[in-house]
C-alpha cells in the first residue's frame, strides 16, 4: 500500500478547497467560477478519502463528464495514493450505467450482451418504426421524433406515461412511435443512450435489493460538472446516494455526496441539463453544506475580467467575484478578418509567431468555434502552411460508413438480436438480398411478432411469404456466414482476429481492394486502423476493477472482462468527441481545434475563440430568444475561461454559409467586454482598400473602436451583397424568416402587414431593437 500522508494530500490547496476536501458527513456542494479548482478539489477529496479516511477504493463512485477526464482523474488519484485507486469507479454517467446494467441485465429481462444504440442507430430504428406506422415523413421527421423521445427519456417519462399524457396530435404521434420504438429496442436486446440512464434509475427504484447492493457498495458519490446534469441523471444520483430510509435489512445510511459545478457554465440545456439541479441543491438535500471557491488559478486578470463582464449580463444569476493572483497579463487580442479565410490566416500567423518566439508550443494552443463545420477553413489553411493540428469531433472515425459496417458485424456477433445492425449488414457487401426480400422478412417478423433475426432464420426454411427462392438462398448464405463468424467469438479469438475474419469472409475487404475509387483506398486504411485499435485494446492489462470492499457482496462481473468483444463494443459506443482531445507532449505537438462545447473543463495557455459574429456566435437561434442568448453567453464564458495566458477573439466580416457569402455583424459579446481590455488588430493595409464603407455592429457602435467599421475587401463579395439588395425589392417575407440588414444586422420577421407596395415587415433585430420596415425599393437587406 502507498504510504499516503494526510497532510501531503492537503498541500497546495487554499482554505476553502481544504474545507471541501476534509468535509465529512452531510451532502457537499462546491460552487465556483471557472478555474477555481473544483476538479482539483474532487480529485483530492477522493485521494483524501482513500489516504486519510481509510475508505476502501471500491466504495468510491466518481462521475466525470468525459471518459478522458475519468481516466485522468483516476491517474491523478493513483499518483497520490497508489495503484489500489484502480478499484474505484470513475467514469461518465453512461459508462457507469452500462456497468450496472450489464450486471443486472437479467433483472430487466435483457441479456448482458445488449447492444448500445448511438443516435444514428436510434434514428434508423425510429425511421423504420415511423414507416411501419405510416407516418408522413415530411410531417414527422425521424430526427425530430428522436429529439422528442430523447427529451421524454431525459425527464424519465416512459412510453406508456407519454401515451397517457398526450394531449395533442403531435404528442400522440410521438408517444405512439415511442411505444413501438421501445418494443423494438427490447426485441433487439438494445438500449439507446438515454435508456442507459433511465433504465438504471428504473432498476434502482423498482428492485430494493439491487438498490441495497449499490448502497452498501458506494459509500461515496462524487460528481463533477454538476450543472450539466439533466433530470434523469439528477434522479440517478439521488437513487445512488439513497435516503437511508429503508427499513430492516434495507436500512443503509445514505452515501456521502459531493458535487461540484458552476451554474454559469451550464451549456447542455439542449440535452435537458438544468441548472436547477445546482441552484436548488440545498433544497434537495436539506442537510447540505455549501463551499464557495473564489480564487482562480488558471487565468490572468484581464482574461478573468473579460469573462466576468460577459457573464454578468445574464439575468437571474448569483454574482460571484473571481480573482486571480496571476497579474493582469496580456491584453486580449481582437481581430476582424475580411472573411473566414483571412481570419484563419491570422490565427495561423499568430500561432507561427508565438512558436517562433518561443512563447508557446503548438500543443499549448487551442482554436475554438461554435459549430463543427467552421473547422474546415482552419484545416485548409493549416494544411497549406504545414501547421500540425488535430480536429476534435466533426465526422468522427466511428461514424464513417466502413467503420460502422464493420462494427455492425461485430455487434451482430455479440448480440444476434440486434436488428438495426443486422439490417445494416444484410446486403453489405451486396449478396443479392434486395430491399424487397428485406421487406418480406420484416413483414414476417411484424406479423408473427418475432424478432428480425428469428424471421431471417424462418426465411431459410422457406417459411416467409412472397420470398423468391434466389433471395431465400442468399439469406441462407448470410445466416451461415454469420453463424460461422460467431464461432470465432465463441472460441475466444481476439477482437482483432474476429474483425479480420469478418472483413475476409464477407468479402468486404476484397471488394474495396478491387475498386479503383480513391475513397475506397482510404476506407481500407480506416479499417486497418480499426484492427489496430482492436489489437491495442486486447493488449490492455486486466484492471483489478472487481475489487469490492469488505462487507459488500463480492461482485461477480462488473462489466465485460477487459479485451473481450463486449468490452470493445462498449468502448466504441461510448467514445465521445471530448475523449479525443490530444494530450500535451514535449515534442511541440499539435494545435487542437474544437467546438466551445467540447472545450468544457479544459485549459490552454493560448486560446483563439473564433467566429465572434452575431448569427454565428451567438448562434442564429439565440438572436431573438433571451433564454438561448443566456446559454450562448455561458458558452462565451466557458470559452474565455479556458485561456491561461493569451486570449484571441476574432470574427470575419463575410463568411460563407449555406454556400452563400454572408455579411455578419460583430458578435454582441464584443460589446460586453470592457474596451480597454481589447487590443484591436486592424486589417492589413493591402486588404483594406475601401470599396464601400459599411457599418456593422450591434447597435451601440461597439465591437471595439474603429474595427467594427469595416470594409468589403473583395469585389466578389461586394457584387454578391449588391445582388442581395436587388433581390430584396421582389422579396416577400413571412413571419419566421431570417434576414440580414446592412445596418441593423441579423433579425427575424415577427409580423408582416399591408399588401403590394405598402407591405411592411416588423423585424426583431435583437439588441438593435424591433423595427418596422417598408419592403419596397432597394431595402439594404437580404433574406437568409
Ligand atoms: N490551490 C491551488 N494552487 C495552485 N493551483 C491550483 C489550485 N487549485 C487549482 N489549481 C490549478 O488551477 C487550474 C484550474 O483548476 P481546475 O481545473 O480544478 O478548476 P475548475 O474549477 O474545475 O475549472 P472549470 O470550471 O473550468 O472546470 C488547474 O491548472 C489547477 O491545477
Ligand atoms: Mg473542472
Amino acid at each position: 500500500m502507498h504510504p499516503a500522508d494526510p497532510a501531503a494530500l492537503l498541500e497546495g490547496l487554499n482554505d476553502q478547497q481544504r474545507r471541501a476536501v476534509e468535509h465529512t458527513g452531510s451532502p457537499l456542494l462546491v460552487v465556483a467560477g471557472a478555474g477555481s479548482g473544483k476538479t482539483r478539489v474532487l480529485t483530492r477529496r477522493i485521494a483524501y478519502l482513500l489516504g486519510a479516511r481509510q475508505v476502501h477504493p471500491g466504495q468510491v463512485l466518481a462521475i466525470t463528464f468525459t471518459n478522458k477526464a475519468a481516466a485522468e482523474m483516476k491517474e491523478r488519484v493513483a499518483e497520490l495514493v497508489g495503484r489500489r485507486a484502480n478499484a474505484m469507479w470513475v467514469s461518465t454517467f453512461h459508462s457507469m450505467c452500462v456497468r450496472v446494467l450489464r450486471r443486472e441485465a437479467k433483472t430487466l429481462g435483457m441479456t448482458s450482451s445488449f447492444s448500445i444504440y448511438d443516435s444514428d442507430d436510434s434514428k434508423r430504428l425510429i425511421t423504420l418504426v415511423a414507416r411501419d406506422l405510416d407516418l408522413d415523413p415530411k410531417r414527422y421527421a425521424a430526427r425530430s421524433l428522436a429529439v422528442h423521445i430523447s427529451n421524454l427519456k431525459n425527464e424519465l417519462v416512459d412510453a406508456e406515461t407519454a401515451a397517457g399524457n398526450a394531449t395533442n396530435d403531435l404528442e400522440r404521434r410521438v408517444a405512439e412511435v415511442y411505444v413501438e420504438y421501445q418494443r423494438r429496442l427490447r426485441e433487439a436486446n438494445a438500449m439507446d443512450f438515454d435508456d442507459l440512464i433511465m433504465r438504471t434509475v428504473e432498476l434502482l427504484q423498482t428492485f430494493p435489493d439491487v438498490a441495497e447492493y449499490y448502497h452498501r457498495r458506494f459509500r461515496h458519490v462524487l460528481v463533477d460538472e454538476y450543472q450539466d446534469t439533466n433530470h434523469a441523471q439528477y434522479t440517478l444520483v439521488r437513487e445512488l446516494v439513497g435516503t437511508g430510509r429503508g427499513t430492516g435489512e434495507h436500512a443503509v445510511p445514505p452515501a456521502e455526496l459531493c458535487v461540484v459545478g458552476d451554474a454559469d457554465q451550464s451549456i447542455y440545456a439542449f440535452r435537458g441539463a438544468t441548472i436547477r439541479n445546482i441552484v436548488e441543491f440545498e433544497r434537495d438535500y436539506p442537510q447540505a453544506t455549501t463551499v464557495l471557491l473564489e480564487q482562480n488559478y488558471r487565468s490572468t486578470q484581464n482574461i478573468l475580467t473579460a469573462a466576468n463582464a460577459v457573464i454578468s449580463r445574464n439575468p437571474d444569476r448569483r454574482d460571484k467575484r473571481l480573482w486571480t493572483a496571476m497579474g493582469d497579463g496580456e491584453k486580449i487580442v481582437a481581430y476582424v478578418g475580411d472573411n473566414e479565410h483571412d481570419e484563419a490566416n491570422f490565427v495561423a500567423g499568430e500561432i507561427d509567431r508565438l512558436v517562433d518566439a518561443g512563447i508557446a508550443n503548438n500543443s499549448d494552443v487551442a482554436v475554438f468555434y461554435r459549430t463543427n463545420n467552421q473547422s474546415r477553413v482552419f484545416e485548409e489553411i493549416f494544411i497549406r502552411l504545414g501547421l500540425p493540428y488535430k480536429v476534435v469531433g466533426g465526422v468522427r472515425f466511428y461514424e464513417r460508413r466502413e467503420i460502422r459496417d464493420a462494427v455492425a458485424y461485430l455487434r451482430v456477433l455479440a448480440n444476434p438480436e440486434d436488428t438495426v445492425s443486422l439490417r445494416r449488414i444484410l446486403n453489405v457487401p451486396k449478396r443479392g438480398i434486395g430491399e424487397r426480400a428485406e421487406a418480406c422478412v420484416a413483414m414476417h417478423a411484424e406479423r408473427e411478432r418475432v424478432s428480425f433475426n428469428t424471421a431471417l432464420r424462418a426465411a431459410t426454411e422457406g417459411r416467409v411469404a412472397m420470398l423468391n427462392p434466389r433471395s431465400q438462398r442468399a439469406i441462407a448464405g448470410f445466416v451461415e456466414l454469420v453463424d460461422g463468424l460467431r464461432r470465432f467469438v465463441d472460441d475466444g479469438q481476439d477482437v482483432a482476429e474476429v474483425l479480420d475474419a469478418v472483413l475476409e469472409q464477407t468479402g468486404y475487404r476484397a471488394e474495396l481492394e478491387a475498386s479503383d475509387d480513391p475513397q475506397d483506398a482510404s476506407r481500407l486504411e480506416n479499417l486497418t486502423e480499426l484492427i489496430t485499435v482492436a489489437r491495442e485494446f486486447t493488449e490492455l492489462p486486466d484492471a483489478p476493477e472487481d475489487d469490492a470492499p469488505e462487507g459488500s457482496a463480492p461482485i461477480e462481473t462488473t462489466g465485460p472482462a477487459a479485451g473481450t468483444l463486449a468490452a470493445f463494443l462498449e468502448r466504441v459506443s461510448l467514445v465521445a468527441d471530448a475523449d479525443q482531445v490530444p494530450d500535451e507532449d514535449d515534442t511541440g505537438g499539435v494545435v487542437t481545434l474544437m467546438t466551445l462545447h467540447t472545450a468544457k473543463g479544459l485549459e490552454y495557455p493560448v486560446v483563439f475563440s473564433t467566429g465572434w459574429e452575431d448569427g454565428v456566435f451567438p448562434h442564429m437561434r439565440a438572436l431573438s430568444d433571451p433564454v438561448e442568448l443566456a446559454e450562448e453567453r455561458r458558452l462565451a464564458y466557458v470559452g474565455i475561461t479556458r485561456a491561461r495566458e493569451r486570449l484571441y477573439l476574432s470574427r470575419a466580416v463575410v463568411r460563407s454559409a449555406w454556400g452563400q457569402p454572408m455579411t455578419n455583424p460583430a458578435s454582441r459579446f464584443f460589446d460586453e467586454i470592457p474596451a480597454d481590455l481589447l487590443d484591436w488588430r486592424r486589417l492589413g493595409p493591402e486588404r483594406s482598400s475601401p470599396v464601400r464603407a459599411t457599418t456593422f455592429g450591434s447597435g451601440s457602435g461597439g465591437g471595439g473602436g474603429g474595427a467594427s467599421r469595416s470594409t468589403f475587401g473583395s469585389r466578389g463579395t461586394r457584387s454578391q451583397a449588391t445582388r442581395g439588395w436587388q433581390e430584396t425589392a421582389a422579396l416577400t417575407l413571412e413571419v419566421g424568416d431570417r434576414v440580414n440588414h446592412d445596418k441593423y444586422g441579423l433579425g427575424r420577421v415577427v409580423a408582416t402587414d399591408g399588401q403590394g407596395p405598402r407591405t411592411t415587415a416588423t423585424i426583431d433585430f435583437g439588441t438593435a431593437g424591433t423595427i418596422r420596415l417598408m419592403l419596397i425599393g432597394s431595402v439594404p437587406m437580404v433574406k437568409l
